[in-house]
């Protein structure tokens, strides 16, 4: 019926192939709740990606962490939406605040980057969030609705889009938002989904939360109602990741 939670471990620019194998032991050795309660994907840099998948257990999924705004071909260096189906690959995160603000992907960008990832029948983690000076001038929710709207003029069918809100001075800080700020924000994401997109899409969308997630301050912030799983960064690469996974339990007997 309702939302499965949903962890997903962001690897980032981060590991070597020994690295990620090890990392790939810890999760298949852990023991963790069934893949009916939790819905666990994982994303390695794209070099790692066929390894990863080779080796990781199939209760766990793979994203990959960008992919071409449309059709592959002379585009060098990038990684097409088609190589990633060809590749077995289900998930892509799209619009995380490192590309956003790093390599300027414009809302527009990114909304077209879901659109067409969708299209070629992937399914995508797409991420919104607000920066510490616009949180400060109090826009965080019209930033966050402005980034949903350019996704949500693209696209029709949510059903393969996870929206991960991120706010950006929580990422790699270590400075977690609360519980009640979390919650604010989902609350607030959700009912602007309800506005806009339909109420189904509001009560069928997962909206989860990143920024300085780890297996201390899971389990509060996996206890608010509008908070359906994490994205996780530095700790995803760590044995608390489990922990994580582990916190979606609190969701059930909620
Ligand atoms: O950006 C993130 C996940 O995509 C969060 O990163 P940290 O958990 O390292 O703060």
């Amino acid at each position: 019926m309702g939302r499965k939670f949903f962890v997903g471990g962001n690897w980032k620019c981060n590991g070597t192939s020994d690295e990620v194998k090890k990392i790939v032991t810890l999760l298949n050795e852990a023991e963790v709740p069934s893949e009916d309660d939790v819905e666990v994907v994982v994303s390695p840099p794209f070099v790692f990606l066929r390894m990863v998948k080779s080796l990781l257990r199939p209760d766990f999924s793979i994203a990959a962490q960008n992919c071409w705004v449309r059709k592959g071909g002379a585009f060098t260096g990038e990684v097409s939406a088609e190589m990633l189906v060809n590749l077995g690959i289900p998930w892509v995160i799209l619009g995380h605040s490192e590309r956003r603000l790093l390599l300027n992907e414009s809302n527009e960008f990114v909304g077209d980057k879901v659109a067409y990832a969708l299209s070629q029948g992937l399914k995508v983690i797409a991420c919104v969030g607000e920066t510490l000076e616009q949180r400060e001038s109090g826009s965080t929710m019209a930033v966050v609705a402005v980034q949903t709207k350019a996704i949500a003029e693209r696209v029709l069918n949510w059903s393969n889009i996870v929206l991960a809100y991120e706010p950006v001075w929580a990422i790699g800080t270590g400075k977690v938002a609360t519980p009640a700020q979390a919650q604010e924000v989902h609350y607030e994401l959700r009912k602007w989904l309800h506005e806009n997109a339909g109420a189904e899409v509001a009560a069928t969308t997962r909206i989860i939360y990143g920024g300085s997630v780890n297996g201390a301050n899971c389990k509060e912030l996996a206890a608010k109602p509008d908070v359906d799983g994490f994205l996780v960064g530095g700790a995803s690469l760590k044995p608390e990741f489990i922990d994580i996974i582990k916190s979606s339990t609190l969701k059930k007997s909620a």
